[in-house]
């Protein structure tokens, strides 16, 4: 990486750091990933976030005992670089709604609910056939919990999130503060979600890469074929950080 100090990098999780599995809680943290990020972020000067759909505290234990900036549910939650946290706050009533989804859906075998706070998935990874039931449902809740909120499709999954958030207001939030403000923006994801980071980073100029086996409908300037590939990439530009003590 040429000068470091020109660039600020952010990064999506499941299926871009982290391989794809068939649960939420079945993910398994490749081994050194963590002090590889730290690594990189040293480098960086501490201009690396991650911007996930994962609530923020699940991603804080992934990458244990280091703290990075995260955005969380698709950037509904966001801890800045001095580790002051916001969130948009929604209303008693959706938990409500996310207990009446999660009784419904016990009538749909393999499907799982993941709550997540201020967003709420279903996941059909397991129950391929159930798409167009979980679908369906996931758009009748999505009427009655109001226009605070929106649908979210991503990889056999789909979700009710706060509709006044995008991994892409995420990113232009960091770009504002240090230590990412004037630097240029790299976002690296494998998703739907991850093409708000894209359009915004290049409107700015940046690079937007997708992980994407094969071809993929994306605003992405560029695609790596793996997680298991940015891993190893990760790991290289991390270790040229390491100098003898
Ligand atoms: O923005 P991301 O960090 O990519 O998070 C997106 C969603 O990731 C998780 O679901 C996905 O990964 C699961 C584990 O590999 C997989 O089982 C599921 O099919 C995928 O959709 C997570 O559970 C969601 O909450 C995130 O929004």
């Amino acid at each position: 990486m040429q000068d470091p100090s020109q660039w600020a990098l952010f990064l999506d999780i499941d299926g871009t750091l982290i391989d794809l599995a068939e649960t939420p809680e079945s993910i398994v943290v490749p081994a050194g990933l963590p002090a590889d990020l730290h690594r990189l972020s040293a480098r960086l000067g501490g201009a690396l976030a991650l911007v996930t759909g994962r609530a923020l505290p699940f991603a804080d234990e992934l990458f244990q005992p280091y703290v990075f900036p995260i955005a969380g549910l698709h950037g509904s939650e966001r801890r800045d670089a001095t580790g002051m946290t916001t969130r948009v706050e929604v209303g008693a009533e959706f938990e409500t709604l996310k207990a009446a989804l999660a009784r419904e859906a016990q009538q749909w075998p393999g499907v799982l609910i993941e709550n997540k706070g201020a967003a709420v998935a279903a996941h059909y990874r397991r129950a391929p056939e159930q798409r167009e039931v979980v679908e369906a449902a996931m758009e009748r809740y999505l009427d009655m919990a109001g226009e605070d909120f929106t649908l979210q499709h991503g990889k056999m999954v789909v979700e009710i999130r706060p509709a006044r958030a995008s991994k892409g207001h995420a990113l232009m939030a960091y770009l504002n503060e240090a230590p990412f403000q004037d630097r240029k923006p790299i976002a690296i994801g494998d998703d739907v979600t991850d093409e708000a980071m894209f359009r915004v980073v290049n409107e700015l100029g940046g690079h937007s890469i997708r992980i994407s086996e094969t071809p993929a409908e994306t605003v992405a300037q560029s695609t790596l074929p793996s997680a298991s590939y940015l891993r190893s990439l990760i790991h290289r530009f991390a270790a040229e950080t390491v100098r003898p003590e």
